[in-house]
């Protein structure tokens, strides 16, 4: 089929290569003239493991991309993948996907046949019907279950895995209105569901898709926070929560994954669709204290955090080497990373700061350019008074003989990825 992406950032780009990949032909259309060249000349505008190499296949032949929307007249499908960031009030903004709708309306006003609009992005409930429709139609003419069909497909890829994720999803959720759409919306998917050795496909309305999408998130980051309350606890009465959290998750109704206690969410998405969706209640009248609490004691983390440094160092002079910059391991992705708090309150404490991250330190640099960076964890730890471990890369387990060169070996540990003991004094988040 002949497919067309609004907004070719971590999720269009990595839909478009997939979708050229299992057959179809792709055209994303994007603002941002490098990221069209760079796709154009069959590299990848963001880095995901696997997806320079389905780029490269792909472009020149069933993927291309261009800035001009009128790309969108040839093709049956239009995914919508643009930012839904947060206003200052944690309710989503949606300005981009306003303007995106506008702009792929306008398009559509010089097309006869109908044409689909998915709504890919994450939005909150009512949006595609109660927003995006309204501007489609008013802009191009057209009318709903006549010449136009609305649709909704929320997106479950994670940062770091996205090709994988994609190509091999948990579940695909088609939300939609009409036989039409929905029919559109199977063949879309039919040779990706084949490929993946046919994950559930779960049919349903707009509504429940958009809904679908936050209580996947929010459940996500409920359960870290939960695990994260469960650790806090441990702690305080000197029990191993490793231990606690993995026999809790050997029951098939709980699951170990998402049980990492530690320093707590961060990325792209859980801090602004769990906020999106508290607001989103809050304007229907209901108060979602269980979101909220797990918003609450994922914020407490990175001050527990400073609390367990300060048994052990005064912050106020001294020199504390932060390993980690990066939200998450396996990108170099900093939103919301828990190292922003840290850094900011250990500055505030007036600390000299030495941030190390093996990918992320560049992303990092441009919200922090005055604090100094280490090529290495080694030379961050050397002379330093302290060490705060923030994101689980693996490289941190195996460091041993670079915490001799501190001048204090003391050890704060976020995530549970230190190995090392004797010698250092090792104090765990969790
Ligand atoms: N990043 C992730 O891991 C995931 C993100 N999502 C959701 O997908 C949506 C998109 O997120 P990302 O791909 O991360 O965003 P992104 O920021 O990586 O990419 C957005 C792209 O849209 C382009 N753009 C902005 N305004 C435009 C316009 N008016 N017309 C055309 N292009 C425009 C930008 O130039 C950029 O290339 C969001 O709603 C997000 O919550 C969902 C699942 C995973
Ligand atoms: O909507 C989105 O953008 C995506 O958000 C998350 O994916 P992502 O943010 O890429 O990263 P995760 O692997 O979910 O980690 C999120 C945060 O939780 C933290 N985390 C994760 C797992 C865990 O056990 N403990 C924990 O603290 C990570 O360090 C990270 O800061 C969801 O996992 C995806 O399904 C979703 O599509």
């Amino acid at each position: 089929m002949q497919l067309s992406i609004v907004g070719s950032g971590y999720v269009g780009t990595t839909i478009a290569a997939c979708f050229a990949e299992v057959g179809h032909d792709v055209v994303n259309v994007d603002i941002d003239e490098e990221t069209v060249a760079t796709l154009n000349d069959g590299d990848a505008p963001i880095h995901e493991p696997g997806l320079d190499d389905l780029v490269a296949e792909h472009a020149g032949d069933r993927l291309r991309a261009t800035t001009d929307y009128a790309a969108v007249r040839d093709t049956d499908v239009t995914f919508l993948a643009l930012p839904t960031p947060s206003e200052d009030d944690g309710h989503i903004d949606l300005s981009i996907m306003k303007a995106g709708a506008r702009s792929l309306g306008a398009t559509l006003a010089e097309k006869d046949e109908p044409h689909l609009v998915v709504t890919k992005s994450t939005v909150v409930p009512t949006t595609t019907e109660e927003v995006i429709a309204p501007i489609l139609e008013e802009e191009s003419g057209k009318t709903l279950g006549e010449d136009l069909d609305i649709g909704m497909n929320p997106e479950f890829l994670r940062e770091g895995s996205a090709v994988e994720d994609f190509l091999s999803p948990d579940k695909v959720v088609l939300g939609s209105e009409t036989e039409r759409a929905a029919g559109t919306l199977r063949a879309v998917f039919d040779p990706l569901v084949a490929r993946a050795e046919d994950p559930p496909v779960v049919e349903t309305g707009v509504a429940e898709a958009e809904m679908i999408k936050y209580a996947n998130n929010g459940f996500l980051a409920a359960k870290i926070s939960l695990a994260n309350d469960i650790a806090n606890i441990c702690k305080e009465y000197d029990i191993d929560s490793e231990e606690v959290l993995s026999a809790i998750g050997l029951d098939h109704r709980i699951g170990s994954a998402f049980l990492g206690a530690g320093v707590g969410w961060g990325g792209s998405c859980f801090p602004k669709d769990v906020a999106a969706i508290i607001a989103a209640a809050r304007d229907v009248g209901y108060d979602p204290a269980m979101l909220e609490a797990a918003v609450e004691v994922n914020d407490r983390q990175p001050v527990r955090l400073l609390g367990r440094l300060r048994e052990h160092v005064d912050p106020d002079g001294a020199r504390v080497a932060v390993l980690g910059l990066a939200f998450k391991p396996g990108t170099d992705d900093v939103r919301n990373s828990r190292a922003i708090p840290l850094v900011e309150a250990l500055l505030d404490a007036n600390a000299d700061v030495v941030g190390y991250d093996p990918v992320a330190t560049e992303n990092f640099r441009d919200e922090f350019p005055d604090i100094e960076y280490a090529d290495s964890a080694g030379e961050a730890l050397d002379g330093a008074d302290a060490a705060l471990v923030v994101t689980d890369w693996p490289e941190f387990a195996d460091l041993d003989t670079e915490f001799d060169a501190m001048a204090t070996p003391v050890v704060v540990d976020g995530r549970r990825i230190v190995t090392r003991r004797d010698g250092i004094v090792y104090e765990s988040l969790v």
